[in-house]
């Protein structure tokens, strides 16, 4: 069964020539700078990965209790920080964690916001940490506790969590 996978054009043709170039992989569409192709390769895997490497948002968390999950290195989750714009990298007590923070219009809309980040985590099955303080100082941090650390499960989360509209629950920033 052909599946539709989207990634930027200017990768798509460095990957076509290699690994993937035996496949019978057709431009179905070109949308702007995004090309839909269709392939009808059973393992997507390698595809898969080269075509969700540009975009956290659309890849799904995998379960944290398989063994062969490691923390990641700092410097894999250096490499990984700048796909998930807003989100700190912080090493709290030997353990590498993502977070941010927002300021909400209110208590209760800093409740609609965890609601909103909570439906994602319940999707994917990998949850955060949520603070609220102070009635309108949210911060999330996000780690894999099963192993004490980061994996990409924490940085698709973030992704997706970026991909939420919060707007409406954000105080407007202070004119500067
Ligand atoms: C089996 C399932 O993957 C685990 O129970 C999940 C649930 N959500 C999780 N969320 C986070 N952040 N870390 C975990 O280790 C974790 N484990």
């Amino acid at each position: 069964m052909a599946r539709i996978l989207q990634f930027p054009l200017t990768s798509l043709f460095r990957s076509l020539s290699g690994a993937h170039g035996r496949s019978s992989i057709q431009v179905t569409k070109i949308l702007h700078d995004r090309v839909e192709v269709s392939s009808n390769r059973k393992s997507l895997n390698g595809f898969r990965t080269f075509c969700t490497g540009e975009d956290l948002s659309i890849k799904k968390c995998v379960p944290c209790n398989s063994n062969d999950i490691r923390p990641m290195t700092e410097q894999a989750a250096n490499e990984l920080i700048p796909k998930v714009p807003g989100w700190n990298l912080v090493n709290e007590t030997d353990t590498l964690k993502l977070n941010r923070s927002w300021k909400v219009k209110s208590f209760t809309k800093g409740l609609e916001l965890f609601q909103a980040v909570a439906d994602v985590a319940e999707a994917e099955g990998h949850h955060p940490d949520l603070h609220l303080v102070g009635w309108n100082n949210v911060k999330i941090e996000i780690w894999t506790h099963a192993v004490g650390g980061l994996t990409e499960n924490d940085f698709i989360l973030a992704a997706k969590i970026n991909g939420l509209d919060l707007q409406r629950l954000l105080r407007r920033k202070a004119a500067t």
